[in-house]
């Protein structure tokens, strides 16, 4: 049985990460990329599905845990009777081969100590061979996949088969593992130590390049250094989380792939790394994007795979029972098809404050967002599938019309304030022609509020979004009037869902939503929490804004990570881990709180 979200911590190399236990087992890793098949899936089945664990002899308990300041190594204070370990685990930044290093240092006492490392390739389906070397490496080989081993202490292949070593660390004393993906030659244990202290100094020198330093500055670095961990070096791409299928309702089928790298997600991250400096990330994603939506602008998907692929497949994985029981198992992403009207907006919004951020023009920056828009006018009258991604029926989505009206604005800014050739005549009347569209249809104006599509009268929380990215002022009163709908109809012990899934006791409890076209019940969905945080500060209720982004806070694990929702009542994280998207607005709302010039909510549209 896989321990609880929150009770795991990432370790990355900036193309994969390994998902590790407060007990100490390596439970999801993927290897060589995020998108790769797993190793290690004991995360969403047990520990036949490949898992690595490493930890005291008998009773023992996790009794501190953290990452080394401002980096992504982390280390894990077990204790038994005997006295308390240190393991520190980390995944160098790649200069050739991907490795997970695995050293456990003596704190106290003498400690005897299990590794029981039993990787089960193609996501737990296959029990590859394992074999000693001469070097005395253990190599693990199945298919096109391959693994060695390197440990100096002693190892033997058991039953299982896994490959266990028993041995006992004394205070000051150090044991070291290396997990290198395909066949490599011995190394010497002084080469781990000094990748180790390489990761940290690596980390740390990112991190110090952070340009915010309000009063939530180690919160705010701890989810950029997530931020980064997420994206794909070699190409720039941006993961939504680097798991598969952990369920939106434990038990439930809201279980979707998260390895890719969705427009939409993307984009937030870039403002995210723009607003804290970190300019050369923002001109690595462009680049992404410029190559990933190469093509005609109808062809642009929401989605692609972090090296840009287009293609994401869905599959089951029948083999494995899922996260606590929630099946099923999916790899790839069907939503990777859909027409979602808002990742437009979003690009456009992008692109445009990468400009005024001052990041250098790309020539084919432009000739790509003029192809958008020439699209864009001949189909924001479209349904479209809306941010949530639903699989229902494709509707009139108010939020995906606002962020069709965002890309008009863009566009008209971006003509006017640096001269790019254009027509914004006709864009400025594109964006009325929407704006009005929005006010008629997507209003409901008995009750003051925006609606979810057009025609219902549910509310969604997207919609909170409208003031921010400058569709109408904060204090507009239909803008009032929707938060409040919001606040009514969507939130559960002050967090917000992102829309109902079901009514209680309506027609639709337990049978298929008609909107998502799938079964009710979902947890809270973090981002929208920031955003109803981000509409108080916006509005002026700065101190309201305040409470809800420290409660916000206290939801994270404890070194700081955020998984997509969470369950108010089981008072526990859920959804895919750690997300970007949870981790994105953190950020974005701690700028709007600590900012001296009052609240800068960058898709406010603002120059
Ligand atoms: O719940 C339905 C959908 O859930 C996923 O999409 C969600 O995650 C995306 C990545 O963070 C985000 O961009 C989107 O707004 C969310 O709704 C899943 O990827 C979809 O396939 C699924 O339909």
């Amino acid at each position: 049985m896989p321990a609880h979200i929150e009770d795991y911590a990432l370790v990355g190399d900036t193309q994969t990460a390994a998902l590790i236990s407060t007990d100490g087992s390596v439970d999801w890793l993927c290897l060589p990329s995020f998108d790769s098949d797993a190793c290690f899936t004991a995360l969403l089945g047990d520990r036949e599905h490949g898992r690595w664990s490493l930890h005291p002899s008998g009773d023992y308990r996790c009794t501190r845990r953290r990452y080394v300041e401002d980096s992504l190594v982390l280390e894990t204070e077990l204790s038994n009777a005997d006295g308390t370990v240190r393991i520190v685990d980390c995944m160098p930044v790649r200069d050739g081969v991907p490795d997970l290093i695995r050293q456990v240092r003596g704190v106290s006492g003498t400690v005897d100590m299990i590794s029981e490392f039993a990787p089960r390739t193609a996501y737990g389906e296959t029990v590859p061979w394992h074999r000693i070397t001469d070097g005395g490496q253990i190599r693990v080989v199945a298919g096109p996949d391959a693994l060695t081993l390197d440990a100096d202490v002693a190892c033997e292949i058991t039953q299982r088969p896994s490959v266990t070593s028993r041995f006992q660390v004394r205070e000051g004393e150090h044991a070291t593992f290396r997990l290198i993906y395909g066949e490599q030659p011995p190394e010497q244990r002084r080469a781990a130590d000094e990748k180790i202290d390489h990761t940290v100094r690596w980390w740390q020198e990112w991190a110090r390049r952070c340009s915010y330093h309000g009063e939530y500055r180690d919160a705010v670095v701890r989810s950029l250094i997530t931020l980064k961990a997420l994206t794909f070096a070699p190409t720039g791409g941006i993961v939504g989380a680097p798991t598969t299928s952990l369920p939106e309702r434990i038990g439930g089928v809201r279980n979707w792939d998260y390895r890719y790298c969705w427009v939409r997600d993307a984009t937030f991250t870039l403002l995210a790394f723009l607003d804290a400096g970190y300019v050369d990330e923002a001109k690595a994603w462009r680049e992404w994007l410029l190559r990933a939506t190469a093509g005609r602008p109808e062809q642009m998907q929401i989605m692609y795979a972090v090296n840009g692929q287009r293609r994401l497949a869905e599959q089951e994985l029948d083999w494995l029972p899922g996260y606590e029981g929630s099946t099923p198992v999916r790899i790839g992403n069907k939503a990777a098809g859909q027409f979602q009207l808002d990742s437009y907006g979003e690009l456009m919004d992008a692109f445009h404050q990468a400009r005024s951020h001052g990041i250098p023009p790309d020539p084919d920056a432009w000739r790509v967002q003029r192809e958008l828009m020439d699209f864009l006018e001949g189909n924001w009258r479209e349904p479209d599938n809306g941010i949530w991604e639903i699989r229902g029926p494709r509707r009139q989505f108010t939020y995906s019309k606002v962020m069709a009206w965002v890309a008009a604005d863009r566009a008209v800014r971006a003509a006017e304030t640096f001269d790019l050739d254009g027509e914004p005549q006709r864009w400025k009347q594109l964006r009325e022609d929407i704006h009005d569209d929005v006010c008629r249809h997507g209003y409901d104006a008995e009750r003051n509020t925006f609606t979810q599509h057009y025609g219902t009268r549910d509310v969604d929380a997207a919609l909170l979004r409208l003031p921010h990215v400058g569709f109408l002022p904060a204090t507009d009163e239909r803008v009032l009037g929707t938060t409040r709908a919001i606040e009514e109809d969507l939130t559960v012990d002050r967090m917000v869902l992102r829309y109902r899934t079901a009514a209680p006791g309506s027609e639709h409890e337990g049978g298929t939503h008609p909107v998502d076209g799938l079964p009710s019940g979902e947890g809270a969905f973090l981002a929208c929490s920031f955003w109803l945080a981000d509409s108080y500060v916006l509005r002026g209720d700065v101190e309201q804004g305040r409470q809800m982004f420290e409660h916000l806070l206290s939801l994270r694990n404890d070194v700081g990570l955020l998984s997509e929702q969470y369950d108010p009542h089981e008072r526990r994280l859920l959804g895919n881990f750690p997300q970007a998207l949870s981790h994105i607005p953190l950020v974005a709302t701690a700028f709007n709180l600590t900012s001296a010039r009052g609240p800068t909510i960058r898709r406010h549209g603002n120059d």
